[in-house]
């Protein structure tokens, strides 16, 4: 299967620090792939340039075979992204939002009509279409978030710690749109510091100070580093980074 991401000696310095170095990875297509780190680690900075947002200093990049020194427009256009700090509008109801960003990625009418009725179908939201954002549970608008996130169909979508503040449980509905959206070809790229969610991915690099210090799958990682789950893996990679938090 053909990755659509590949980096190679990904390096991103800031003056004479160097946040990401020589980052080199791939991930297929429909993968679930984790993106951990301790605080400062880098995966932000790394996140950035993936997404075309930031150049990098040297190395190479290719996401959904578009070059990211040279093709970011193209890139853009082929992803989607959340953040913990979703932009959902919290004065705008279910629906305007579903229409707005729709709208944003340039769908026609027919399209946006059609997508927005499936969307409040899949999220069982149909009651709460007029309703607005700001009125909706935190676990909800997370869920909403990432639907709108991937209205566009795109190749990849890039979540920066999805679920904060949420219970296990709520995360784990959350999982469920996520392993749907992969079974359908979406490739997840995903920053979280629950381990849980870890659990839940098809592999998981882990960063420390700048490098990928360990990528494999989660079972892989907890047979590599002796380890019973992937709190104890994490923490035996992490415990000795030199980075704090800012
Ligand atoms: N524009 C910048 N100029 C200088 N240093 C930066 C810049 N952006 C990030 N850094 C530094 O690069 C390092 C990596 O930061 P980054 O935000 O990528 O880490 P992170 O792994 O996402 O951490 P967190 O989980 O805390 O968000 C940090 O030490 C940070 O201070």
């Amino acid at each position: 299967m053909a990755p659509v991401i590949t980096t190679q000696k990904l390096t991103k310095r800031f003056g004479s620090f160097v946040a990401c170095n020589e980052l080199t990875f791939q991930v297929d297509k429909g993968e679930i792939f984790g993106f951990l780190g301790a605080n400062g680690a880098g995966k932000t900075t790394a996140m950035r340039m993936l997404c075309g947002l930031l150049a990098p200093t040297s190395g190479d990049a290719t996401i959904a075979g578009f070059d990211v020194y040279t093709q970011t427009e193209r890139i853009k256009r082929r992803i989607g992204y959340m953040s913990q700090k979703f932009s959902l509008y919290d004065d705008l109801t279910v629906t305007e939002n579903i229409r707005f960003y729709a709208g944003i990625y340039g769908m026609s009418t027919a399209q946006i009509r059609s997508k927005t009725k499936t969307l409040l179908e899949e999220l069982q939201l149909q009651n709460e279409a007029k309703t607005l954002v700001r009125e909706l549970p935190l676990g909800w608008k997370q869920k909403l978030s990432f639907s709108v996130s991937i209205v566009h169909d795109p190749d990849i979508v890039f979540l920066d710690e999805p679920t904060g503040g949420v219970d296990p449980v709520t995360r784990r509905q959350f999982w469920d749109l996520i392993y749907h959206a992969a079974d359908k070809g979406v490739t997840v790229f995903v920053t979280t510091h629950y381990m849980d969610e870890a659990e839940y991915c098809n592999r998981v690099s882990i960063m420390v100070d700048g490098v990928i210090a360990a990528l494999d799958s989660p079972g892989g990682l907890k047979q590599q580093f002796a380890c019973a789950n992937m709190e104890e893996v994490f923490y035996q990679l992490a415990r000795n980074a030199k980075r704090k938090a800012d």
